[in-house]
C-alpha cells in the first residue's frame, strides 16, 4: 500500500520508512514555530521549570504580530517580553511588526517541502502550500517541543480535495476553499489532513495556494497540504532558498479517507456568512448586504496579488461614503511592492486606509475592532461570533476581489462586474 503526502512526512519526522494513518509516532520538528500573544509570555514558566535549555536556538522562530503595535499597556508588556525572551535565548530568528507569523516565516525561507513545521497558532497549516506538515500545537505542548524537539502525533487519515477544471475571471482560491468547507463542514476533517490537488490547483499561483492550505483548519483539519512542483520551488529560490528543496508526493495507491471532486469552471464567487465559515452561499445570495467596514489584509489574503486585484477593482473609484476600508498587507515587504508598484497610492486615493502588517484587525486585537451591530465584509479566515470586535457584530468572507467590490458599493457585491475579463 502507497503512502500519502502527510503519512511520508511524518514518516520521516519520526525516522521510519513507513508510517500509516492511525499510528502513534514520535516526530522531530523541523521548526517549532510560536507567536507573541501565545508564545515565550504564556510558557517561560513552564519552560525554566523544566530546565529552560532549548533543544536547539536554529530551529525556533518567534514572530510578534498579534500585539503590534500593541494597543494596551497589557500588549506592549506582551511584545517586550516576547523580545526581551528571544534576545535571552540568543535566537537567530526573532521577527516582529514585520506582519503574521504565517507569511513571515514563508518569506524568510523557514518553510521548506517535507518540513514538520509545530506552530502555536491555528493557522500554521498555512506552510502545507509549499508542501510542508505544518499544523498548530498547543502552548503546553510547545514547552516540551522546546525542550526536546519533539512530540507525539497520529498520523492523520487524508482528504483528498481535486479541483480539475479552470476557474472563470472573478473566481479564485478563496473561493475554492470556502466552496470545500462548506462540503466538509468546520469540523468534518477533524484530526484529518486535507491534500489539495487537481489541474485547478496546479495552475495557481504560490500566493493563491497558501490561501488553501491557510484555511483548511476551518473545516478542523491538521493540515493542508499541496504536492510541491516548480511554482513551490520557484518561489524558495526567490527568496534565497536552495537547498532542502526536493519535492513529495502522494503515492498512486496511497489510501484516502474520502475523495471530493470538483470543476472549477463552475464554480462562482463564494460568501461565508455569520457566525461560521461553513455557512457558506454562492454571493448571489448575499448581494446587498450593506456593511459598515471592509477588510483587505490577513494572512489569508493579503499578499500581493490580492492587493493588485483590489487595486484594479478600485483604481479612479471611490469607497461608499460612511464605510471604512481598511487594508493591511501580509507582510512588510509586500507592503513595500505594493508601495512599489503604486498600489498603496491607488487605494489611498480610493479612500481605503492602509495599515502596518499586523494581525490587529483580522483577530479584533489592535486597530481596525467593530462595535455592535457593524458588519463588515473581511477577505480574512474566520467570522465567529466576536471574531473582530463586539460579539453584536457580523463578519462575511470573501474573496480580495469581492471585498474591493464591496468597498465601492457599501453592500455585498459580486466583483465580478468591475473586471476586467482576463485580470486574475
Ligand atoms: C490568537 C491565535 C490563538 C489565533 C489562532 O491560533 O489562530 C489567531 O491567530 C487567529 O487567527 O484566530
Ligand atoms: S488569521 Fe489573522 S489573527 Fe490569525 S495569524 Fe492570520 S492574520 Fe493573524
Amino acid at each position: 500500500m502507497g503512502m500519502t503526502m502527510s503519512e511520508k512526512i511524518l514518516a520521516k519526522a519520526a525516522g521510519h520508512s513507513n508510517v500509516k494513518a492511525g499510528d502513534i509516532v514520535w516526530v522531530k520538528a523541523d521548526i517549532a514555530m510560536m507567536h507573541d500573544l501565545l508564545g515565550p509570555w504564556l510558557i517561560d514558566g513552564g519552560f525554566r521549570r523544566l530546565g529552560g535549555k532549548l533543544f536547539d536556538k536554529e530551529k525556533v522562530v518567534v514572530v510578534s504580530d498579534h500585539c503590534t503595535p500593541p494597543a494596551t499597556v497589557q500588549q506592549a508588556d506582551i511584545l517586550k517580553f516576547t523580545r526581551d525572551w528571544a534576545r535571552d535565548q540568543g535566537l537567530p530568528y526573532y521577527y516582529e511588526f514585520e506582519g503574521p507569523c504565517h507569511q513571515v516565516i514563508v518569506e524568510h525561507g523557514h518553510v521548506r517541502p517535507g518540513r514538520l513545521i509545530l506552530g502555536t497558532d491555528s493557522h500554521t497549516c498555512m506552510a502545507g502550500g509549499l508542501g510542508a506538515f505544518a499544523t498548530g500545537i498547543g502552548s503546553t505542548e510547545m514547552i516540551g517541543v522546546l525542550l526536546t524537539g519533539e512530540t507525539w502525533m497520529k498520523v492523520p487519515e487524508t482528504i483528498k480535495v481535486i479541483w480539475d477544471g479552470e476557474l472563470p475571471h472573478g473566481v479564485y482560491a478563496k473561493d475554492i476553499v470556502l466552496k470545500t468547507i462548506k462540503d466538509i463542514g468546520h469540523a468534518g476533517a477533524t484530526y484529518q489532513t486535507i491534500e489539495f490537488s487537481g489541474s485547478a490547483i496546479k495552475s495557481l499561483s504560490m500566493d493563491e495556494r497558501l490561501v488553501l492550505s491557510n484555511m483548511a483548519v476551518e473545516a478542523g483539519a491538521k493540515t493542508g497540504l499541496i504536492e510541491p512542483d516548480e511554482t513551490v520551488i520557484e518561489f524558495l529560490r526567490s527568496k534565497g532558498v536552495d537547498d532542502g528543496l526536493e519535492t513529495v508526493r502522494s503515492d498512486e495507491d496511497a489510501s484516502y479517507a474520502q475523495i471530493l471532486h470538483y470543476n472549477a469552471s463552475e464554480l462562482e464567487p463564494q460568501v461565508a456568512c455569520p457566525h461560521e465559515v461553513d455557512n457558506v452561499h454562492p454571493i448571489s445570495a448575499v448581494e446587498g448586504k450593506a456593511v459598515d467596514q471592509v477588510y483587505l489584509g490577513s494572512c489569508t489574503n493579503g499578499r500581493i496579488s490580492d492587493l493588485r486585484v483590489a487595486a484594479e477593482i478600485l483604481k479612479g473609484k471611490k469607497i461608499a461614503k460612511n464605510i471604512r476600508c481598511l487594508v493591511v498587507p501580509a507582510s512588510q515587504h509586500i507592503w513595500m511592492e505594493a508601495n512599489k508598484e503604486g498600489i498603496l497610492e491607488i487605494l489611498t486615493e480610493a479612500g481605503c486606509i492602509v495599515n502596518m502588517p499586523s494581525c490587529g484587525a483580522c483577530g479584533g486585537f489592535t486597530s481596525g475592532v467593530i462595535g455592535a451591530g457593524e458588519v463588515v465584509m473581511s477577505s480574512s479566515n474566520r467570522n465567529f461570533r466576536g471574531r473582530m470586535g463586539s460579539s453584536e457584530g457580523e463578519v462575511y468572507l470573501g474573496s480580495p476581489a469581492a471585498v474591493a467590490a464591496t468597498a465601492i458599493e457599501g453592500k455585498i457585491t459580486d466583483p465580478r462586474k468591475y473586471l476586467l475579463q482576463g485580470v486574475r
